[in-house]
């Protein structure tokens, strides 16, 4: 099965999460964190800053590392690093989003989260009420 890598972003802003929902594709109306595949010669954290320029029109600063989600959909395997990020500068313009929410520890599980990312859940709740 081939792997597909990507890396995406947990931006965080006054003790909430920006989450996203998928405006197309297979995976359509699913909630996810922004960002996309890596690109050859590039690091995660210089192609999770490219996504986020390019689909929310927004400079952020990659943070602290959280894990890497290994995940088995049927047609691929997703290699997903997560990092923690901040804004540096923009208004998180949704360019191809069709929706995002703010979400809090108490409303992260609200979402429909996309199969792959319900693991991380927990653990960003205790990230949250850690920091
Ligand atoms: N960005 C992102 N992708 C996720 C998450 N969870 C998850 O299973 N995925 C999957 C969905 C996609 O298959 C892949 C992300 O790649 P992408 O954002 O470039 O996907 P895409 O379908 O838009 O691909 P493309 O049109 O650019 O080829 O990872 C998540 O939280 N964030």
């Amino acid at each position: 099965m081939k792997t597909v890598k990507v890396v995406a972003a947990i931006i965080i802003h006054n003790n909430r999460i920006f989450a996203t929902q998928r405006g197309y594709g297979d995976f359509k109306d699913g909630w996810e964190f922004p960002g996309g595949k890596i690109e050859p010669g590039e690091t995660p954290q210089q192609a999770l800053v490219r996504e986020i320029k390019e689909e929310l029109d927004t400079e952020i600063e990659v943070g602290d590392y959280l894990e890497t989600v290994e995940y088995d959909y049927p047609s691929f395997h997703l290699s997903m690093d997560c990092f923690f990020c901040t804004i540096k500068m923009g208004d998180l313009v949704l360019r191809e989003h069709e929706a995002a929410k703010w979400l809090t520890v108490e409303t992260l599980d609200d979402v429909d989260w996309l199969p792959a990312d319900k693991v991380l859940i927990e653990q960003i709740k205790r990230y949250l009420m850690k920091h």
